[in-house]
Parts: structure tokens; sequence; C-alpha cells
């Protein structure tokens, strides 16, 4: 490990991430519910399906419950047994789960209409449950039309690698009208059939181990969650982390709004007590206390930013290396030329980032920007001196780095750069109140970030702003000189007056005027006098004649063209283009 290593490592924070628990002994496992997803095309009764599923248990609770949609739903057997449906909406979600890693589903209950057969979706559901290596569950749905050809279906399934029991393979079909609530009970025996053959078991001691299917905000009860328990028993007063949220388990319901006591393995529950809604997909673990809890937090959040911050220099590095390469290139192509040439040869490439721009400079207004650079990590500060070591504009204003190190910003980089009124920046460090408030009285700025290209923006901004400003001309008005004659102006005789037509625009009497003769500008300066006849006016609009007298010029002639123009100072941005 190199000196830079050693030190990178000493300065990472240590991981405080929850340690998931070993696998439990299979001896203390006992059977679980299995979860089950409903795949299958557009329009083939999925949702219909749900709908009967979860109506029956209405029905048998006879409660006159109202049954909200919450994610994921139970169903409960007259023989007792239980199975847990998700009916977030079919592929998405089933996707997005598998995408996070999490295995949730235990079987797939694959509906395909008897009437329509194997469609895209079909078997695009049959290759997400191969892929999961989830086993399926054949529903021939609309068995009530009398279009309906349940054997067709098997047939065309057989071509997917889909053999159903009849052709002598193990999946298992039953022939159902979702809309008329047939063969349900058939459907979900064969499901609570499978699922003794797949053995489904958890350790219903222990920590909560789980996974949240959906996730929203309620009106009442604030964040919450909609899970299903994968190991451990959750009760009120657990403390759970899922993603970058964590919970104090206030209140838990079930798809009935009825209160639970306890959630066991395999079941769907509503969970209330989150701090921040976390994401479908998102594992639910459970810790011992708040504390390791918001510890937990507090490292995901700042794992991630470091992932972030290692995402970003990567990125960064990657285009300076591509600007450097085109850069070498270009010089390449130039070899050979001399100086003169190769500049020409810039010009025109319009790469004039990479040459200083000529800047006549008296040295008492030398334009420097002293700064400090503090950073987190030795990489970090590293990625940044060398993004500045590719300064390349220090003829418009200078780039002067007093002093660079890591760590937070104290009172001594303040110190240090007070004589310079230098510009303290910090790249994922802070500083405290009392450096701040030292830092204002000081009158010196400091600038923190975590992105480096905000940082270098706002590094361009200071270096632009230290730019004194251009002075662009903005052209009011032409005129054509037709015929000269003297005249007294101010009290000096024999003053030669321009008699002109004004072609565009006004002359304005306040403003400056250039003489161009043959496409050269030959005087600019300010007029004397303007007149329309003989009155003195302040502007002359175009189509109308003027005398127009100037300022100690006394070359005029006919066929000059006058400009009238105003000066306006606008701002100049530093040339320097770091590359990203
Ligand atoms: N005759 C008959 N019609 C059914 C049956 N099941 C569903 N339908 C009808 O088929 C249509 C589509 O049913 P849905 O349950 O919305 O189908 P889905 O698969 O959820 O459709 P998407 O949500 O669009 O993917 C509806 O008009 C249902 O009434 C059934 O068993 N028999």
């Amino acid at each position: 490990m190199t000196y830079k290593q050693r030190e990178l490592k000493k300065k990472m924070r240590k991981n405080k991430d929850v340690v998931k628990r070993p696998p439990a002994d299979p001896a203390l496992l006992t059977p679980r519910p299995p979860v089950v997803t409903i795949l299958g095309h557009v329009d083939h009764g999925k949702t219909t399906l749900l709908d009967n599923l979860r109506k029956s248990q209405v029905a048998a609770m006879e409660a006159g419950g109202i049954t909200q949609h919450i994610g994921a739903f139970l169903v409960h057997l007259p023989s007792g047994e239980k199975i847990t449906f998700l009916d977030t909406p079919g592929h998405a979600a089933f996707t997005a789960m598998r995408a996070r890693g999490s295995r949730i589903t235990d079987i797939v209950i694959l509906v395909v209409a008897a009437d329509d057969g194997v469609m895209e979706q079909t078997v695009e559901s049959i290759h997400h449950a191969k892929n999961a290596k989830v086993p399926i569950i054949l529903a021939i749905n609309k068995c009530d039309k009398p279009e309906a050809d349940p054997e067709r279906v098997k047939k065309e399934l057989l071509a997917y690698d889909v053999v159903c029991e009849d052709y002598g393979g193990d999946v298992q079909a039953v022939n159902i009208s979702a809309l008329k609530g047939d063969n349900l009970m058939a459907l979900a025996e064969a499901t609570v059939a499978l699922a003794e053959v797949l053995e489904l078991k958890a350790d219903f001691a222990g920590l909560v181990k789980g996974v949240v299917i959906e996730s929203r905000i309620d009106k009442g009860k604030g964040p919450v969650t909609t899970a299903v328990i994968q190991g451990g028993t959750l009760r009120k007063g657990c403390f759970l982390i899922a993603g970058k949220s964590w919970a104090k388990v206030r209140l838990m319901y079930d798809e009935n709004g009825q209160t639970m006591a306890v959630a066991t393995p395999g079941l769907p529950v509503e969970i209330m007590g989150w701090k921040e809604i976390p994401s479908a997909g998102d594992e639910i673990l459970e810790v011992e206390s708040e504390q390791i809890a918001r510890n937990v937090v507090d490292w995901r959040n700042y794992a991630e930013q470091q992932e972030k911050i290692k995402q970003d220099i990567e990125v960064i590095e990657a285009k300076r290396k591509k600007h450097r390469d085109e850069y070498e290139k270009q010089q390449e192509m130039f070899d050979g030329l001399s100086w003169r040439m190769r500049k020409r040869a810039q010009y025109e490439a319009g790469k004039d980032v990479w040459f200083l721009r000529p800047k006549e400079r008296e040295e008492s207004d030398r334009n420097v920007l002293p700064i400090i650079v503090k950073g987190d990590v030795d990489g970090s500060v590293e990625t940044l001196l060398n993004i500045l070591d590719g300064y390349n504009a220090k003829d418009e204003c200078e780039l002067d780095i007093l002093h660079f190190g890591i760590g937070d910003i104290n009172q001594n980089d303040i110190n240090l750069a007070e004589p310079f009124k230098g510009i303290i920046y910090g790249f994922c460090v802070n500083a405290d109140s009392s450096t701040q408030k030292l830092a204002a009285k000081k009158g010196i700025k400091i600038k923190l970030h975590n992105i480096i290209y905000k940082l270098i923006e706002d590094l361009k901004e200071e270096l632009s702003r230290r730019l004194p400003l251009a002075v662009h001309e903005l052209e009011i008005g032409e005129a054509s000189v037709l015929a000269i004659f003297y005249g007294t102006v101010k009290k000096n005789k024999n003053v030669p007056v321009a008699g002109c037509r004004v072609q565009e625009g006004q002359l304005n009497r306040k403003m400056k005027f250039k003489v161009i003769r043959n496409g050269d500008v030959i005087w600019k300066g300010l007029s004397t006098s303007l007149k329309h006849f003989k009155d003195d006016v302040q502007v002359v609009k175009a189509g109308m004649e003027c005398g127009l007298s100037l300022d100690q010029y006394t070359d005029i002639k006919i066929g000059d063209q006058i400009i009238c123009y105003e000066e306006k100072e606008v701002k100049e941005s530093i040339s320097w283009d770091p590359g990203f």
C-alpha cells in the first residue's frame, strides 16, 4: 500500500452499515405463506383476478371493511393456509424488484386468456419468471367464453418450455374465469400445493428482514410502506432501516386497515413510523436501537456521497484526458509550422483556448486571484490541483494558490488569506461557525462545494469578475457627408461643419461619433454642435438633414460616413476551459 493509499484509508470513515445476519439453522425454520405475483399479457385478466381474490376475502371475513390497495394482500383458504399476493402492476414491479436484487416472489401465476392464447407479454412473463428461477402456475382465464380453448393454450406454451402436467411436465394448469370467480379456489389450492413442494420456510425469531413493496405519503399517517416480511417477527417499537430512511414502528396495518400486533414472515404489512419514504424494492433490516438506525442512515448518506464524488472525479478525469488528447493531436498537426503559421492555424481551427489572449496591461493593474484550496482527502485535493495546473488564462487573470491542504477550513486559513484578500475553496469540508465569523469579519470569502465541476464553475466566475469591463460599441445611427461649410461654433469662427443626411437610426449629440473614409475609421470623438437648419437639436432622425461639427476635427470631407454610437461596458468571461 502506498503512502497516499494509507493516508486515504486513515481518513475514510468507519463503515457503520448494518451487518446482515447469517442464515438461520434450518432446524429452527418454520413454514411461511408463499408470496405470489400475477403476470400475463395485457387484457388477459390480471386485474380482474386480483380483484376477485381480494373480494373473496372481504366476503369471507364478513367484516364489511373496505379493502384498500396497499400493494399486497393476504388470501386465507378454508383449510387455514394463507397466500400473499403482490398487486403492484405486474411486470414493472417484478422487474424493478429484481433489478434491485430483491427476490421476493416465490411463485408466478401466469394468466393466459383461453380465447386469445399466448401473446407477446405472455412470452415476456415466462422469461421474467425463468430468469428469476421462480416456478409458474398456469391460470387459463376467460374459460366462460364459448370460444375458449384451454388445450390450445397448453400446446402453444410447449414452444416456450412451459410444460403442463397433462403433457408430462410439472406446471399445474387451472381453468378459471376471473370475471365469474369460477375455480379460483382450485387456483389457490394449486398454489398452496406448489408452496409445500418448495418447502417455503423462514426463521420467525431474531431480527426482522423484509422488502418494501410500495411506499407513499399518507395524509394522516405520514410516510408509510407496504412490506413483505421475510424473516423475524415485526412488532411495534422495532427499529428498521430501508434505503436511507429509518423507522421506529408506530403502527402496523393489514390491507383491510385493521391494526396488526405482529407481522410474521410471508405476510404483507403496512408500516407507519418512517422518517422518510424508502423506495419500492429497498431491503428492510431491523437494528437494535435508534442510535444504530441513525448511524446506519448517516453512513449510507456518507457512502453515497463518496461514491458520487468518485464518479465525478472519474468523469472529470476522462473529460480532461479527452481534452488533452485533442490538444496534443492538434499540436501534432501544427508541428513543423512556424509560430506565426501555427497561431494562424489555431485561430482558424477556432481553438483559442489553448493559447493566451494577448492583452496589453500595465504592470500596475495586474489581475490576481489568490486562493486557498482545502479538500477532504488527498485524492480530491490532488484532482483539484491537477485541474488548476491546466489553468491557461494567466494573461487575463493570474491564479495564485497560496496554500492547499486536507481538512476543514480553519482560522489559520483565514489569517493566511487575509493580507492577499484571497478566497478559500473547500471541497467536501466544512468551516465551523467561529471560522465563518472570523472570515465575515475580515471580509474573506469561504466557498464550500461538494461537486468538483461546481467548484471550478465558481472559480471561473470569480476569475471573470476580476477582468476589466470590455467596451462594446453600439451603433445608433449612420449619416453621410453631403457638403462642407464653415461657421461659428461656440465662439470659434470658421469651424468646418459637415452637412449630413441621416441614413439610418439617429444622430444624438450626446453620444460618440466616428468618421469612416474608404472603409477605415479615421477619427473618433465627440461632437461640438448638432443643428437642424438654424436650431440646435439633441437628436436628428433618419431621412433628415443636419449640420454636425466634431470636436477638434477639421479634416472632414464630402463622401465621409459618420457613425454615431454609444459605448457600453460589458462583463467579460475568463477564456480558461478546464475541459468539462
Ligand atoms: N369473459 C371474461 N372476461 C374477462 C375475464 N377476466 C377478465 N375479463 C375481461 O377482460 C378485460 C381485461 O381484463 P383486465 O383484468 O383489466 O386485464 P389485465 O390483464 O389486468 O389488463 P391490463 O391491466 O391492461 O394488463 C376486462 O374487460 C375484463 O372484464 C373472464 O374470466 N371472462
